[in-house]
């Protein structure tokens, strides 16, 4: 049974620069779905006006359904808008890495994800929030937020995800260890370490979140992921074995990575390190970070909410 009835307005939040596909097209595609059955009030975003802006302005002037359609940036900050909103939220990803998506197992395809939005089934999730800012997939300190500042729009233009994997391998190349405090519920812990991830839910993609190999999105916890090699090369291949423990949904073993499920933690370093939460390097270190249970609604596809009741 449909959660809400596709005969609603909903605001289509739209980045007109995500991705490398051709935006006018993308829309008119979406529009050809969405149209027959919902009334849309489409919004674009800008430099000057953001995705948050603009759902926190849907989320005022009452709107039924929200959908995002972007890269993560955009459907992240959407995302952020319409936590504890009971809003349902509908994601047509569009940009490089697809993270958002593939986290919360929702199709990446156009169509697909435009056939799940009408069907209108929908699911609760965990967020979290971290320094007091909402987080819907992950904050990582140390490698993750520097590869983050290093890339640019440009070069995500020309080289998609590749940009991402090539600011990752060299910031491996000049990675510095910090000193770290942990503070958890049940624990106090002090390391070196070279990459701390604390993820409410993550990609197989952002492997640096993979301590666990599964990162659950509505446990009620927090997977934290810490690197602690001693060279370049360990790095690179602790990255790697993360990468396949993701892929088969298994711990990876190594002792030079460490994992936890919390439901919150507090992380202190020595230096002070940038924090990227959720794609965008906007804080910095001490941070707490708490998850919230099951407080955003997302539109899934029938399947997927299927196989969770098996
Ligand atoms: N009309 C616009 N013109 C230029 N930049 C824009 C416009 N609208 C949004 N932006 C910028 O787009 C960025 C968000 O991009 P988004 O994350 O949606 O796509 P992406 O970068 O291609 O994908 P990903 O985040 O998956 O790599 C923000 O920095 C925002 O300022």
């Amino acid at each position: 049974m449909p959660d809400f009835s596709p005969q609603q307005t909903a605001c289509l939040i739209y980045n007109p620069v995500a991705g490398q596909g051709d935006a006018q097209a993308d829309l008119d595609l979406i529009r050809s779905f969405l149209e027959p059955a919902f009334d849309l009030d489409i919004r674009l975003t800008s430099l000057e006006i953001g995705a948050n802006q603009l759902a926190h302005e849907a989320v005022e002037r009452g709107a039924e359904v929200v959908i995002a359609s972007g890269g993560d940036g955009t459907l992240s900050g959407v995302a952020e808008a319409l936590v504890g909103t009971g809003i349902p939220l509908g994601v047509i990803s569009r940009g490089t890495a697809n993270a958002f998506a593939s986290a919360l197992g929702l199709p990446l395809a156009i169509e697909l994800a435009c056939e799940a939005i009408l069907d209108g089934v929908t699911r609760m999730v965990d967020t979290a929030r971290c320094n007091g800012l909402p987080m819907v997939l992950l904050a990582g300190i140390g490698l993750e937020a520097e590869a983050v500042a290093r890339t640019s729009r440009e070069a995500k233009s020309w080289f998609g995800t590749l940009a991402y994997i090539w600011a990752g391998l060299q910031q491996l190349g000049e990675m510095q260890p910090f000193l770290v405090e942990i503070e958890t519920p049940d624990l106090l812990l002090r390391a070196e370490a070279t990459a701390i991830t604390i993820a409410n839910a993550a990609p197989p993609t952002s492997v640096l979140a993979q301590g666990s190999g599964e990162c659950v999105y509505d446990d009620g916890l927090l997977d934290l992921t810490i690197l602690i090699p001693n060279s370049a090369l360990e790095a690179l291949t602790a990255a790697f074995t993360l990468y396949y423990s993701a892929l088969r949904s298994e711990a990876s073993g190594r002792p030079d990575i460490g994992h936890l499920l919390t439901p919150w933690v507090r992380v202190s370093t020595q230096p002070a390190q940038a924090v990227a939460i959720d794609g965008e390097v906007i804080a910095q270190t001490p941070l707490t970070v708490e998850c919230v249970p099951r407080d955003l609604k997302v539109i899934v596809p029938i399947a997927q909410l299927q196989q969770a009741l098996l």
